[in-house]
């Protein structure tokens, strides 16, 4: 808890990121709340991806601090920080290993000496909420990309880790697991006071399962908040295009002008 009683459990502040010469991230800075879903928007090369390597620690910011939990990461070992943070990439390789084998890898974080009937319950019940019971005994190089893209979020989610970071995990997905993926991602951030950070593409999907919004641009967060944030004016300065934003049976919903 900071001193305005707000519990928050990420804090960026002052993130500079570059590839070689050239500056991706720019002063970044934001904070997250326990248990609440954000999206992360922006153009392609936006920086999106890098923003997340730096906050899982895979990439180092040349500048700037990321706390955790208040822990600043730097000082985590990094069995430590896998307690704290789950990621999944934006492309997953399936290997050659079941699908109930692979999830229950994401366990590893907390199993001392052996497995324990905690973590081959908590296994099932991510399998089942995804709907991927029946693939269970299936190996995961012989997996559809959406079947594998869901038991990649799986392993993530079993970790119950504070902050969940996922890259753009409705790629690959029909309609109806894009809608399971990130139904199943927000009620488990709400059940188990999980926040996760989502990269997203689709603004619909965003506005319907997220709390939180943090629109970049040009290395820095160009604007954040809650649903007023996915406005005409934002949109068309960071996407560059026109839309309108209405509401269809009570669901904000934001269309192309053309
Ligand atoms: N390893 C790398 N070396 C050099 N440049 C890189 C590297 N990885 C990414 N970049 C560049 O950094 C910029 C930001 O990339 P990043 O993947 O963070 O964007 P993004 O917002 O996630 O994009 P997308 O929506 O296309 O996934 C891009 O211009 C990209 O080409």
């Amino acid at each position: 808890m900071n001193y305005t009683g707000v519990d928050m459990i990420l804090c960026v502040d002052g993130v500079e990121f570059h590839y070689k010469s050239r500056k991706i991230l720019n002063g970044i800075k934001f904070n997250v709340e326990r248990g609440e879903v954000v999206s992360i928007l922006g153009i392609n090369g936006a920086g999106k991806s890098t923003l997340l390597k730096c906050i899982n620690k895979i990439l180092k910011p040349k500048k700037g601090t990321i706390l955790i939990d208040n822990f600043d990461i730097n000082n985590l070992e990094g069995y430590e920080l896998a307690k704290k943070v789950g990621y999944v990439p934006q492309r997953a390789s399936g290997n050659y290993m079941t699908v109930f084998d692979m999830v229950l890898l994401g366990r590893k974080p907390h199993i001392k000496w052996d497995v324990s009937e905690r973590d081959i319950e908590i296994t099932h019940e991510i399998l089942k909420l995804l709907n991927l019971e029946d693939y269970a005994l299936r190996y995961a190089n012989e997996l559809s990309g959406g079947e594998l893209q869901k038991a990649v979020i799986a392993r993530a989610l079993v970790q119950e880790p504070q902050v969940l970071l996922l890259d753009e995990p409705t790629n690959n997905l029909d309609p109806k697991n894009q809608l399971e993926v990130m139904r199943t991602i927000r009620n488990i951030s709400k059940s188990k006071s999980i926040t996760s950070i989502v990269v997203m593409h689709d603004l619909n999907l965003a506005l319907r399962y997220s709390d939180k919004f943090i629109m970049l641009k040009d290395g820095k967060v160009y604007a954040e908040g809650d649903k007023s944030v996915i406005n005409p004016e934002n949109i068309k300065a960071v996407y560059g295009i026109d839309v309108y934003v209405e509401e269809v049976k009570g669901i904000k919903v934001v269309v192309p002008v053309d």
